[in-house]
């Protein structure tokens, strides 16, 4: 279990300082599924930074199974089992696919480089071999990115915005991807998304506000609030349409 106690995260930046988490209490068990939603910037990368200590938490503790995390670095947490799927992946110049993959995985991997490739809907014939510089598209970089995360055997893994700049008929596979890396793996998943179709995957939907924690429900009760009006064309309470797929958006 990974459990974040009175978390807080300050950052020093030109400006002066600026309290992005606040107070943040989270347990996250084995084998379930988390969405993090809520408004843009109200924390949901900062948490996940902070668990894969990218952010050091000024205030609190944060427990991965009885071993106090709170000070590691990320590379210790990765060796933990920690990995983090970003919001905007970086290009690992001079890198192939197959050299990042293998990276991902660690030594002596036995990693199927194409099933990896095929469960986020690439082709692996195309891109093992090309090089992950700015020649790649928005969409095959994220792709590429939760590959590399697929190639773990992760105790938790994040992904952000998993569905940003996914296709449809991928988007599919990609979900049943995630879902069966829960079951096999024992995983637990953290999945940041505003999407209704990600929301879905959800054990427990947790709702960030203003670099707090403002609620913790179910997908049921998130679903109701973010359901579409029968004549499709307006969404209910405080949602609107928007996306890549005009889906119902929680604001
Ligand atoms: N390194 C940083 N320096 C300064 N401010 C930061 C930093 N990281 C995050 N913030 C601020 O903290 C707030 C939360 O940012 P965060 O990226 O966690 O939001 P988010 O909920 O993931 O947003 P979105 O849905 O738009 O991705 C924002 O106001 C952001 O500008």
């Amino acid at each position: 279990m990974l459990e974040m106690t009175n978390v807080g995260v300050t950052i020093e930046g030109d400006n002066g300082s600026v309290e992005v988490l606040k107070d943040i209490n989270l347990k996250f068990e084995e084998k379930k599924i988390y969405v993090m939603t809520g408004p843009n910037g109200s924390g949901k990368s900062s948490i996940a930074k902070t668990i894969m200590g990218i952010y050091q938490p000024t205030a609190g503790k944060i427990i991965l199974d009885s071993t106090d995390i709170t000070n590691m670095s990320i590379t210790e947490r990765a060796r933990l089992g920690i990995g983090y799927a970003f919001q905007r992946p970086p290009l690992f110049k001079g890198m192939t696919v197959r050299d990042f993959l293998n990276y991902a995985a660690g030594p002596d991997n036995t990693i199927m480089h194409c099933d990896l490739l095929y469960d986020v809907g690439l082709c692996a014939q195309d891109y093992l071999e090309r090089e992950i510089n700015a020649s790649f598209s928005g969409g095959e970089l994220k792709r590429i990115e939760i590959a590399s995360i697929l190639a773990r055997n992760l105790k938790v893994a994040i992904f952000d915005e998993p569905e940003a700049g996914i296709d449809l008929w991928s988007f599919q596979r990609l979900t049943e991807t995630i879902a069966n890396m829960n079951i096999k793996y024992d995983t637990t998943i953290v999945l940041i998304s505003h999407q209704e179709r990600i929301i879905r995957l959800a054990d427990e939907v947790i709702l960030v506000a203003e670099g707090r924690i403002s609620g913790i429900t179910t997908q049921g009760k998130i679903l109701d609030d973010i359901q579409c009006l029968d004549t499709g064309c307006e969404c209910r309470n405080n949602c609107i349409k928007g996306g890549e797929d005009n889906q119902c958006l929680i604001l």
